[in-house]
C-alpha cells in the first residue's frame, strides 16, 4: 500500500533517515519504535506528505508521489493523528471534526453535522459536539482528533483515510485511558468488514503489544530490526533487549 525506497532526510548536519526502505501492506498494523530522536515522527510526516525527503521515492498504491501532499494526488487518503491532538481551541468539537468539510465542501451544514456526529459516536464521544477542546480531558481530545482523521466527504471516497498514521497516541495518558485508545485504534482498523492500514509510533509497551502486528526498530537513521510483538520478547538482538529492558548499558547511546 505504501512503499519507501531509499528515503533519506537530514536537518542541517543531523542525518535522521539514511536510505530507509519500508513497505506497508493493506490491512497491516505497523509500529515504528526506537529511542527518542531517531526519526520516527519524521518518517510519519514524510509518509503523510507533510515533509519532503532529501532523497528516495515514496509510492502510494504503486503510484509514485511527486512533491508534498498539497501538490500530489495520492490514489488513497492518508490521515494523520498528531502527538498533540492539534485541535483549534476556539472551535467546538463539532467544528474541529468537520473542519475540512465546513471549509472545502459544498455539503449543507446539516449534512456535515450528521457525518461529524456519526464519527464522534464511533469514538465514543457522541455527546460532546458543542463543547470546546479545553473542556475535555487529554484522552478525549485524542479521540476527537481520531474522529477528525476519519472524517471525509461522503462522495469523495479517495479522501477517506485508508491509511492512518498515529504519532504517540497514548503519550501522557494513564494506563486505563491508554487501553481505551488502543482498543479504539483496533476498532477503527476493522470497520464494515474491511481492515484498513495504520502505522503507529509509540514508546508505550502496552500500546506496542496491543496495537501492532509488525514492528520495526529505527535507530541511527536505519531500520535495525523487524519482527512481531512476540519476537520482541524472544529475540537476543542487543538493541531490542536494551530498549525493552530500559537499561542504560548497551549499544544505544543515552543522550543527555
Ligand atoms: N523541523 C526540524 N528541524 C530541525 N531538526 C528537526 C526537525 N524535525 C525533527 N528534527 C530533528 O530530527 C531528529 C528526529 O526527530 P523526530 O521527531 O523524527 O524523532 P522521534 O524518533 O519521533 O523522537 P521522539 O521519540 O522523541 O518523539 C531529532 O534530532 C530532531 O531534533
Amino acid at each position: 500500500m505504501i512503499e519507501l525506497r531509499g528515503v533519506s532526510k537530514k536537518f542541517g548536519n543531523n542525518v535522521v533517515l539514511d536510505n530507509v526502505d519500508l513497505k506497508i501492506h493493506q490491512g497491516e498494523a505497523l509500529a515504528i519504535i526506537g529511542p527518542s530522536g531517531t526519526g520516527k515522527s519524521t518518517i510519519l510526516r514524510i509518509i503523510a506528505g507533510l515533509l519532503a525527503a532529501d532523497a528516495g521515492e515514496i509510492y502510494v498504491q504503486g503510484q509514485r508521489r511527486q512533491g508534498l501532499i498539497e501538490d500530489a494526488s495520492d490514489p488513497i487518503g492518508i490521515g494523520m493523528v498528531f502527538q498533540q491532538a492539534a485541535l483549534f481551541d476556539s472551535l467546538t468539537v463539532e467544528e474541529n471534526v468537520g473542519f475540512s468539510l465546513f471549509q472545502h465542501s459544498r455539503l449543507k451544514r446539516s449534512q456535515i453535522r450528521k457525518i461529524v456526529h456519526q464519527n464522534l459516536e464511533m469514538v465514543g464521544l457522541g455527546r460532546v459536539g458543542d463543547r470546546y477542546p479545553a473542556e475535555l480531558s487529554g484522552g478525549m481530545r485524542k479521540r476527537v482528533s481520531f474522529a477528525r482523521a476519519i472524517t471525509a466527504h461522503p462522495h469523495k471516497p479517495k479522501e477517506a483515510a485508508e491509511v492512518l498514521l498515529y504519532d504517540e497516541p497514548t503519550a501522557g495518558l494513564d494506563p486505563i485511558a491508554s487501553t481505551v485508545i488502543e482498543d479504539l485504534i483496533r476498532q477503527l482498523q476493522c470497520m464494515q468488514g474491511v481492515c484498513s492500514t495504520y502505522i503507529i509510533v509509540t514508546h508505550q509497551d502496552s500500546t506496542i503489544r496491543r496495537t501492532a502486528d509488525r514492528i520495526i526498530f529505527l535507530y541511527q537513521g536505519k531500520v535495525q530490526w523487524e519482527g512481531t510483538v512476540s519476537e520482541t520478547q524472544t529475540t537476543d538482538h542487543p538493541l531490542i533487549r536494551q530498549f525493552f529492558s530500559g537499561s542504560i548499558e548497551g549499544p544505544i547511546q543515552v543522550i543527555g
